[in-house]
């Protein structure tokens, strides 16, 4: 089933490209087709890559080859906490942690001997010892200097890691999202979903990187001090550990308390940019229904919610480090130390200056402990945040994106058999689409006629893939859409709807768009324009592929009578030659069109050539028919003609 073509038909393939130009040069005016022409022909790159797509496709290769391709990173999904997930994205950044742990190692020493030379050269300042007092300086300024060079490489290798792993974060979120189902998109804010990739995974790389630096430092000094601590003392060294068990129960609630804090605060952020982006995209009818003050209401709301959450953590974070850092630490243990101390001192059991090292160690060791503490919670929070981002990173879509079908020869015949579909949002509701079943032949056109929310836009929809029917089959040259390569499908068949949306760049790059798959980042023009010229780049950017089938919404509101017609013109040129299903707004369409096809409530009621409709008499019971929508129409527009 896949293409095949010898290598005589890479001429073909040419002649299929420069096709699909001149058909963009019925669609565009003649300077942006000269352009979009000589971008073609003499940009080495582009050329390169239109030779290349025809050398792919004469080997039944797809221009989609170029791209990474995107498949689900299946993993074996074994039931793992957050916090262990969150470890293992920092195992590809193995090598990047290590380099950083050994320059934390070899700074190790220099620091941990500062406090050693202070309490040394007070020593020998109170026995007159002017040699040691140089000699302890010199030692200490030489650890100093080690220290503060060693400290970039730390302060480096560690930041280097995090932007690795936000990286990482990022775009494997990202691939994942480009594989979602069209459902998922229907029900998640853009907002929201814009909210973990940005805040989301920098917060959690931020915070996991940090959290290997500090704990990997704080255990290794904390390590080092205690080791130094029982060799000087064992008694004083006891007296300074026996907080740790205290503080380790402190921490069981607070990191439980922690956990679920930061997700609630992620969640709220989510949800404030959610409405945000809702807002700000909606900017036209929020200014035309003068909402704007129910808007800042709302967004305020939202704010305030994850204002309070933000504070109650930061009130919880203070009592801690209160309680656990300043009081138990500094306050109790410092005091029992000099207390201590003093005593073993008085009693002659220990040295004065050993004193004065272990309060200078102690000082230390607290800067440490807080550290290892503030890791302890950054990681906790870090999970917390990480909760949403690792629930769509593990998100498998409902439906499969791709099938592996590529057929040699399209003809273009359009099935629905049997179709019936619900959107997955509101399967409570009626269905959109119930039991519709027609045929389109090879370059015949079929008009799709009927009320609003008849379901006329759910055929194109399932016809694109971008849902599958809960029952029946929709099909392409007789093979369902979902057995069709995704990208084999979409340049088989291109959809102009009413509202193009184009890409930010130039209107080379949005024609382009159709054919690269991918937006040539030349900048230039704005993608924005009137609605006639971005009608006219989306009809160029959807033949540029040469497709078999043209969906078609045709777009008359937004259109003065001028511009109707010249995208009028323009669409009756491209639809030659090709299966076309147009959403039908004009009689002129509807009159010459193949087969019509009256919908409503998501059931076709009627279907035949417009002589045909037009010769069925009105229903007895009133219901709609082809002629009463025809008489409707008539009468809105004021012209009772129009249907003789
Ligand atoms: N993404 C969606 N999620 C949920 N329901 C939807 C979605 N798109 C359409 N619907 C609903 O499905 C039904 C059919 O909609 P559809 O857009 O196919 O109608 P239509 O005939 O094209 O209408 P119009 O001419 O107004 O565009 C409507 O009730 C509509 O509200």
């Amino acid at each position: 089933m896949h293409v095949h073509c010898e290598e005589g038909e890479v001429a073909e393939s040419w002649l299929v490209a420069a096709a699909a130009c001149l058909t963009a040069s019925c669609v565009i005016d003649g300077g942006m087709l000269l352009r979009a022409l000589q971008l073609l022909r003499k940009d080495e790159a582009l050329s390169r890559l239109l030779h290349d797509v025809s050398v792919h496709t004469s080997s039944g290769g797809s221009m989609y080859e170029e791209l990474p391709s995107l498949t689900l990173q299946e993993q074996e999904e074994k039931p793992r906490s957050n916090l262990q997930k969150l470890v293992e994205r920092a195992r590809p950044e193995f090598m990047w942690l290590a380099a950083g742990c050994l320059a934390l190692f070899i700074r190790l020493p220099f620091s941990l001997a500062l406090p050693h030379f202070v309490s040394e050269t007070i020593g020998a300042l109170i026995d007159k010892d002017s040699d040691a007092v140089r000699s302890n300086i010199t030692s200490f300024i030489i650890a100093a200097v080690i220290d503060s060079l060693l400290d970039f490489w730390c302060v480096f290798l560690f930041g280097y890691t995090q932007q690795r792993l936000v990286r990482s974060l990022r775009i494997d979120l990202f691939r994942n999202l480009l594989l979602q189902d069209t459902s998922f998109f229907d029900a998640s804010s853009s907002g929201e979903i814009s909210s973990r990739l940005t805040s989301d995974c920098a917060e959690m790389a931020n915070d996991l990187t940090w959290v290997f630096r500090f704990t990997i430092e704080a255990l290794v000094r904390i390590g080092g001090i205690a080791g130094y601590m029982f060799f000087r003392s064992w008694r004083l060294a006891s007296l300074a550990c026996s907080i740790i068990p205290i503080v380790a129960v402190v921490n069981r609630f607070y990191s439980a308390w922690m956990s679920k804090n930061a997700q609630m605060v992620q969640e709220a952020l989510a949800e404030a940019n959610g409405v945000a982006q809702e807002v700000l995209s909606s900017m036209r009818t929020v200014f035309s229904f003068a909402n704007e003050p129910r808007e800042l209401r709302r967004y305020e709301k939202a704010v305030q919610k994850h204002f309070v959450l933000n504070v109650r953590q930061t009130a919880i974070s203070g009592l801690y480090y209160m309680g656990v850092c300043t009081f138990l630490m500094s306050c109790c243990v410092q005091s029992s130390l000099l207390i201590y101390g003093s005593l073993l001192v008085f009693n002659g059991e220990l040295e004065a200056t050993t004193l004065l090292s272990f309060m200078l160690y102690q000082g230390q060791l607290q800067e440490y402990f807080s550290n290892l503490l503030n890791s302890f919670t950054n990681l906790i929070k870090s999970a917390g945040a990480g909760a949403k981002v690792f629930e769509l990173l593990g998100r498998r879509p409902r439906i499969k994106r791709s099938g592996l079908i590529k057929l040699t020869e399209v003809r273009g015949k359009v099935t629905l058999e049997h179709v019936s579909f619900c959107y997955p949002s509101r399967e409570s509701l009626p269905p959109a689409l119930d039991d519709v079943s027609f045929q389109v032949s090879p370059g015949n056109i079929a008009a799709i006629v009927g009320p609003s929310g008849a379901g006329k836009s759910t055929i194109f929809h399932l016809l694109e893939h971008l849902y599958e029917p809960s029952s029946g089959r929709v099909c392409l040259d007789d093979v369902e859409v979902s057995e069709l390569e995704h990208g084999w499908l979409h340049r088989m068949l291109a959809l102009v709807g009413q509202e193009p949306v184009l890409f930010s760049g130039s209107i080379e790059s949005n024609i382009l768009y159709g054919y690269y798959h991918r937006l040539l980042e030349d900048g230039g023009e704005s993608g924005e324009g009137l609605q006639e010229k971005k009608q006219r780049i989306a009809i160029a950017r959807a033949v540029i592929q040469d497709p078999k089938v043209l969906l078609l919404d045709e777009a008359t509101s937004a259109l003065d009578s001028e511009s109707e017609a010249l995208v009028q013109e323009a669409l009756e040129h491209v639809m030659e030659r090709r299966t076309v299903l147009v959403i039908a707004h004009r009689l002129s369409t509807v009159s010459r069109a193949d087969v019509i096809l009256l919908l409503n409530k998501g059931r076709i009621v009627e279907q035949g050539t417009h002589q045909e409709l037009l010769a069925r008499p009105l229903p007895p019971d009133g219901g709609l028919s082809y002629r009463t929508l025809l008489n409707r129409q008539a009468k809105a527009l004021s012209d009772p003609d129009a249907l003789e």
